[in-house]
């Protein structure tokens, strides 16, 4: 079978690869294209482009209203593209087409979201506390951004990134994961149809231990921002003591769902599954934390039996499935190390732990439930990034909380209840970035995301994230025609 050639995106090109890899349809566990693995060099390449551009006098002509104007085009083009873009990213990924072709004609928002904030953010005047200054604060782009992302959900976390980057003037390189980087490949041809300047945007991908991590540590970047694990978090910390950019994190999490004998059960059932089975449980704010009062616990846990054993797992390009395979091997195996570790240590199977009998080909795993009991079974405490809910048992509000923020992570967190009093309480005093009452999730851009914890550093998504591109410059005039008075005191 021929694959698929793709490439990298430098200066407004399309390059031929010094070297390739294969990537694995995870449903077929066979190679259907070649990715270019970016060398160092491509790197730098990258990055010269992506900060002569940035101080071009192309780039510096372009006001934020045209860069704003980029952006909605861009958002555009994604919508229009968004089935071809969702077919590739179903191929590389595995994560079912009914996802990502709602996912990626959403992002298209995202892109005038921050297209339509580009020329209104504003720098300050300071009234100051002398009479004889003037003082503004101009906010300026930080410079280049590196952005490197993991490759579940990649058009929708490079959206969070190259927005508000682009919107505050910096140019980009933008490192897909080695795993299934097809749609950030593709989505290149997008940027460069929308017309950004060359340079402004680089996409890339290649391995973490050169190509990323020679991104990361890169003098000429000034900004990084990741979205992956906490061990690679660290590795990219490390890197940027090289070129102290300012960096955020977006990382994993042990997200508890709080299901209340109050709760709307039949909807507490169905937001459960959509946190823990939706992209086979591949989403950094997966509720793989059940915890449930006791008084319903049985009734609850019969309804998400029957709920994950129904559950349509096939072909991730057909409409009709629901959960397709894992996107690699190594995230199988991790899953079914973690599983044995956990049964074996007295956590009770209540459905799957396996592999799906009728699929032998590809990275499949059966839904699976354990009644945990005991939160320190490593299938409550560490994150499995796949399709494993693991359920622990309450009998009191407090006792609800506490196991809510027994995790060192702090990224999202769900509670069902229909006592709006105990909703605020739950909503105030949990540790995590998110609380969805009532739902499970749900994204906006405008809405900020992060998390607490091991879970990560800064925000993305709402105006705030923008801010977060530019550095602010102090701007002193002083508008007296005295002479200045004595020079030898600071004023
Ligand atoms: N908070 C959030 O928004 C999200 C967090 N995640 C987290 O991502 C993780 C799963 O994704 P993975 O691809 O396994 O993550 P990962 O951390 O292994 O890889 C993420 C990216 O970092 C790069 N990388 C690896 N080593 C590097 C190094 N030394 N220097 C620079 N770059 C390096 C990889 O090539 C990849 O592009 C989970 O922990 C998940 O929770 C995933 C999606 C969203
Ligand atoms: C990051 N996110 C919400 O802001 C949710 C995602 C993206 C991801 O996990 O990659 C999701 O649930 O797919």
């Amino acid at each position: 079978m021929t694959l698929v050639a793709f490439s990298n995106f430098i200066d407004g090109a399309f390059d031929t690869p010094t070297a390739i890899f294969e990537s694995i349809d995870p449903s077929t566990g066979a190679p259907w294209a070649t990715m270019p693995a970016a060398t160092e060099a491509d790197v730098d390449r990258a990055v010269e482009a992506a900060h002569r551009t940035l101080h071009s006098a192309a780039w510096a002509s372009l006001t934020a209203t045209a860069r704003g104007k980029l952006l909605v085009r861009l958002g555009d083009l994604v919508v229009a593209n968004a089935g071809r873009l969702a077919e590739l990213e179903t191929r590389d990924t595995g994560k079912i087409i009914r996802e990502t072709r709602a996912q990626i004609a959403y992002v298209g928002d995202y892109y005038r979201y921050y297209g339509g904030l580009a020329d209104k953010y504003e720098g300050s005047h300071v009234p100051i506390d002398k009479a004889d200054m003037d003082v503004t604060i101009r906010r300026e782009p930080i410079g280049v951004v590196a952005a490197v992302v993991p490759w579940n959900s990649q058009l929708f976390l490079s959206a969070v990134k190259l927005g508000p980057a682009l919107a505050a003037g910096c140019t980009v390189v933008l490192k897909a994961s080695e795993d299934g980087p097809a749609p950030l490949l593709a989505f290149a041809e997008l940027v460069h149809e929308a017309g950004f300047p060359a340079g402004s945007v680089n996409i890339l991908t290649g391995f973490g231990h050169d190509c990323g991590r020679r991104l990361t540590s890169h003098p000429l970047v000034s900004r990084v921002a990741f979205t992956g694990g906490p061990s690679t978090a660290r590795a990219i910390v490390r890197n940027t003591a090289e070129n102290l950019a300012y960096t955020t994190l977006e990382l994993g999490g042990k997200s508890p769902v709080v299901v209340f004998a109050d709760a709307d059960l039949d909807s507490a059932a169905n937001a459960v599954v959509a946190g823990i089975f939706a992209a086979s449980g591949q989403s950094c704010v997966a509720g793989s934390r059940l915890l449930v009062e006791r008084s319903i616990k049985a009734e609850f846990l019969d309804r998400l039996k029957h709920k994950a054993e129904a559950i349509r797992i096939g072909d991730p390009q057909d409409p009709a499935t629901e959960m397709g395979p894992l996107a690699t091997p190594r995230q199988r195996e991790w899953i079914e190390t973690i599983v044995a570790t956990s049964l074996a240590n007295g956590g009770t199977l209540v459905t799957g732990g396996k592999r799906p009998d009728n699929h032998p080909h590809g990275f499949y795993y059966a839904p699976t439930i354990i009644d945990a009991e005991d939160s320190a079974l490593p299938c409550v405490r560490e994150e499995l990034f796949g399709p494993v809910l693991s359920v622990l048992t309450f009998d009191t509000e407090a006792e609800a909380l506490a196991l809510a923020n027994d995790t060192p992570f702090g990224l999202a967190s769900g509670v069902f209840t229909t006592n709006l009093a105990k909703a605020h309480r739950m909503a105030r005093d949990i540790h995590a970035g998110v609380v969805w009452v009532n739902t499970y999730r749900a994204v906006s851009p405008l809405v900020p995301f992060g998390g607490y914890g091991q879970s990560g550093l800064g925000r993305e998504g709402g105006l705030d994230a923008i801010r977060d591109y530019t550095r602010s410059k102090s701007v002193w005039i002083r508008i007296s025609d005295e002479p200045i008075p004595d020079p030898f005191v600071m004023r």
